[in-house]
């Protein structure tokens, strides 16, 4: 078998040789990335690079033709903000709730310990206010803020986001870029697409995907 997805006792998450396309579209040939615990690594690329595709090869939501994938463990997936329809029936407080599903199981009710991961993961991203608010009430930035904090409360140990900061304003974006690298330094791991100079600039490693292929654009030492 040429595909394998495993479960990476280590605690990078770490793609070789993916092979991926849509059919009579060749997207991914033969890309690699690793991203480290404790750093927040960008993939760059142009539109249409294959970014998105390569997020969810390693995500597990589409099979790579070819490739190895290693997880380590649980990992929460940040979708790009206009690909969740936000029209989600759902208080702020419902929607990030949903995060902790990975520990009590679909429809068992709030524990404690749930109701504080949520509050501590909305605290973070600075959202308590909005708690009551329906998500179809909320500006662009306040959905993504939102959204991050549901991953936030999976307690996954991989963050895994889609251009997460597209449609920031200035200070949201350096907030979130900022909260970004703290639980990066929690341990964990912090992989986000982007195309945002402030997001890459904030990055610890920044891999480019081009032409189906990627290479390591630099790494900073801070
Ligand atoms: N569901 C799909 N079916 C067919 N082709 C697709 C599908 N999704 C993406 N593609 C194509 O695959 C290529 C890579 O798309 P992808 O969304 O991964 O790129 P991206 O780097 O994330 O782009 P962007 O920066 O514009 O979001 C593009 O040519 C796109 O048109």
């Amino acid at each position: 078998m040429d595909t394998l997805t495993r479960t990476n006792p280590s605690s990078h998450l770490h793609a070789c040789d993916v092979w991926f396309g849509y059919p009579g579209r060749p997207v991914l040939r033969g890309a690699h990335l690793e991203a480290r615990a404790g750093e927040v690594t960008a993939l760059a690329g142009g539109n249409g690079a294959g970014k998105t595709t390569l997020l969810d090869v390693v995500c597990g939501v589409r099979e790579p033709e070819r490739g190895e994938v290693w997880r380590p463990g649980r990992l929460a997936y940040v979708p790009q903000r206009t690909a969740v329809d936000a029209r989600l029936p759902l208080t702020v407080g419902g929607l990030v709730a949903t995060g902790t599903w990975a520990h009590r199981g679909l429809l068992r009710p709030l524990r404690r310990r749930d109701r504080a991961t949520v509050g501590r993961a909305m605290e973070r991203l600075g959202i308590v206010d909005l708690a009551r608010r329906r998500v179809d009430e909320l500006s662009g930035g306040q959905v993504q803020r939102a959204l991050v904090a549901r991953a936030l409360a999976t307690e996954a140990p991989v963050l895994v986001l889609d251009e997460p900061t597209t449609g920031l304003d200035c200070g949201t974006r350096r907030d979130l870029l900022a909260i970004l690298a703290e639980i990066a330094a929690e341990g964990r791991v912090v992989l986000q697409a982007t195309h945002d100079d402030s997001a890459l600039d904030a990055s610890d490693v920044v891999v480019e995907l081009l032409h189906g292929r990627s290479r390591v654009r630099h790494t900073v030492v801070r």
